[in-house]
């Protein structure tokens, strides 16, 4: 393919709001009759110059787009690449399926249609290979977190280590927060989970239990529910602040979930939009003030919670190391505030910082676990099989549900593992591609070369669906992921090796998911203590979630859930009833 010149050395790699400077800067313009003379603008009355400069402007915007298009079209470095003809020219198609929320859907539709990589925008190229994923996010790929990730920041304050594109920046901050992620941290987190879950499985049956239709609850809304759950988990574990969410009755906190979604619903357009790289240029300009200002109250007001829990908690802990007391709670806080920077001894953190990364986790870890926890028991009550024989293998590995612990017994549960995976293939909690940018002197995916500014990516949702990669791709089967001699479900460990090089839904590399094992742990816990406790079901005359032939090409099939992409998935649904279990 192409090699040699850089997008960085391109004029057209320019973003549009340095539009008046580039062509104010040719000498030809006024030659050509397009803008008019300084002496003449001079001369003339306000109302008559803006007569004329109005005009010369809109030309001149004109001829930049019609330069930039034969440009992105005929001599751009990624040309020659297959993909709809739209996206050549603009990012508007990627724009418009961002804010449709079937951006995902669209891209996995221009595989089908294009081959194993497509050009999704005039810079973008996507690849739905495991060797492109490899090459675009391993410790050794030339790359950096594109753009995209400016567009979420809140102010100049809000800098987390997801946001942070700088790679040696990136790599100080996750050196630091992972002093919160050791195995101790995650292995003391298990005792809050116990605590939440316990409550949530009360709350699910509820007083119904045994009143109704044999002795089944009322139909819940698995979304909300488990929105709710892990919201309060996680306050409680990053913050030791109990969000009470998932209670009934009134709680303006519940209303910060929904401002949450709205807001990543809200920013994911922006954020593939042709004008993102004028709104991050615009954004420590004044936007940010304006959209903090137009910010729901709900979140602002959880802004501010979170601020006084994490103040109240820095003073605790401080005082605590001045009287020598032992540590009362385990929980993030914990670690954050008593990390100790290795180079400098000094605390990891000051004020800002923390805020900073607290709000990440409680945002980064909340979505994305509530996902899974609705899409696991989606596919699990959508096929009896495989429900039952996780059913057993949980039921049989412990003989009370106090045992279900951070333990040896649940991280073995084979079963339960291979059914998250499969679960995390087919519905994946981001669901497109993470973007990123090509550093100088680009590189080589798929035995191509790439010029540096280049944005490359493997959307998840297409990456989980790659029939070369997996044979039978929409076929919910956990037991691809686990080696067996069984006859029935012979798989032999090198087949496992291939499949796991492709599926990395956690990422791989520098910027992967620091909470995974956070995650993980959690993710077994509730699945395991519910199925411990309950038989599950789809409320009878229920569908919510499902695929259905309106939705069109890539959404029919009913046994797949489907999602809503905003950078994360949004969903609806599994409508289900739970009971105590018979056997
Ligand atoms: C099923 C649950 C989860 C999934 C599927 C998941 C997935 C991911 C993915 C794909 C990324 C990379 C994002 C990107 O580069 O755009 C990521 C990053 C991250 N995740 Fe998770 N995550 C989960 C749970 C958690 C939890 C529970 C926490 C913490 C409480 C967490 C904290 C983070 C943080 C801090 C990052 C940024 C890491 C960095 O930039 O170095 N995640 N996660």
């Amino acid at each position: 393919m192409w090699r040699g010149t850089d997008l960085g050395e391109s004029p057209f790699n320019a973003p549009l709001t340095y539009l008046p400077n580039i062509f104010s800067q040719s000498p030809n313009l006024s030659q050509e009759g397009l803008s008019p003379s300084l002496e003449e603008v001079h001369a003339t009355p306000p109302s008559e110059k803006m007569a004329l400069i109005l005009p010369a402007f809109a030309t001149l915007c004109l001829a930049y787009m019609v330069t930039n298009i034969i440009y992105n079209i005929f001599f751009h470095p990624l040309s020659k690449l297959p993909g709809p003809f739209l996206s050549k020219i603009s990012s508007i198609p990627s724009f418009y399926h961002a804010y449709k929320g079937d951006r995902h859907i669209w891209l996995w539709q221009q595989f089908q249609i294009h081959g194993k990589k497509i050009r999704a925008a005039p810079n973008l190229v996507l690849f739905k290979s495991p060797n492109a994923y490899n090459a675009i996010y391993s410790f050794k790929s030339n790359v950096k977190r594109s753009s995209f990730y400016d567009a979420w920041g809140r102010n100049a304050d809000d800098v987390n280590v997801l946001m942070t594109s700088d790679v040696q920046l990136h790599a100080r901050k996750r050196r630091l927060l992972s002093l919160a992620f050791t195995d101790h941290s995650v292995k003391a987190s298990s005792p809050f989970m116990a605590k939440h879950i316990d409550r949530w499985n009360q709350l699910l049956v509820g007083e119904q239990l045994a009143k109704t239709d044999g002795g089944w609850s009322e139909p819940r809304d698995i979304a909300t529910w488990a929105n709710y759950l892990v919201f309060d988990l996680l306050g409680d574990l990053c913050f030791g602040a109990d969000f009470k969410t998932k209670e009934p009755g009134e709680n303006s906190l519940k209303k910060v979930v929904d401002a949450f979604d709205t807001f990543v619903t809200f920013n994911y357009p922006i954020s593939k939009s042709p004008l993102l790289d004028t709104l991050v240029w615009l954004k420590p300009r004044g936007l940010n003030s304006v959209i903090e200002r137009l910010a729901p109250q709900e979140i602002k007001d959880h802004y501010a919670l979170v601020e006084s829990l994490v103040k109240e908690r820095m003073a605790a802990e401080e005082k605590r190391e001045v009287e020598k007391r032992p540590v009362e709670r385990e929980d993030m806080l914990h670690f954050l505030c008593n990390a100790k920077d290795p180079e400098t001894g000094k605390p990891a953190f000051d004020f800002k910082e923390l805020m900073a990364e607290a709000n990440l986790l409680i945002l980064a870890g909340s979505d994305t676990t509530a996902i899974t926890i609705s899409t696991v028991l989606f596919y699990l009550c959508h096929d009896r099989r495989v429900y039952l024989k996780l059913v057993r293998e949980i039921r049989s590995t412990f003989s009370n549900v106090e045992a279900i612990v951070h333990c040896p017994e649940l991280l073995n549960c084979k079963y339960l593992r291979a059914c998250i995976d499969e679960t995390l293939r087919l519905a994946p909690a981001a669901p497109s591609e993470l973007p990123r940018e090509i550093l100088p002197g680009g590189m080589e995916i798929d035995g191509d070369h790439y010029p540096q500014g280049v944005v490359v990516g493997t959307p998840n949702w297409s990456m989980g669906r790659n029939e070369e990669h997996y044979g039978d791709a929409y076929t919910f089967r956990p037991e691809r992921w686990i080696v067996s001699d069984d006859l029935d479900t012979l798989n032999t460990e090198e087949e496992v090796l291939r499949l796991k090089r492709g599926l990395h839904t956690f990422l791989r590399g520098p910027g992967d998911c620091i909470g995974q094992k956070l995650a993980i742990l959690e993710l077994c816990m509730v699945i395991a203590r519910t199925l411990w406790r309950f038989d599950v079901r789809v409320a009878p005359g229920t569908h919510l979630g499902e695929g259905r032939a309106e939705l069109g090409w890539g959404q029919r099939d009913p046994k797949q859930f489907m999602l809503k992409d905003a950078y994360i998935s949004m969903r609806e649904g599994p409508m289900l009833q739970f009971r105590a279990r018979e056997v």
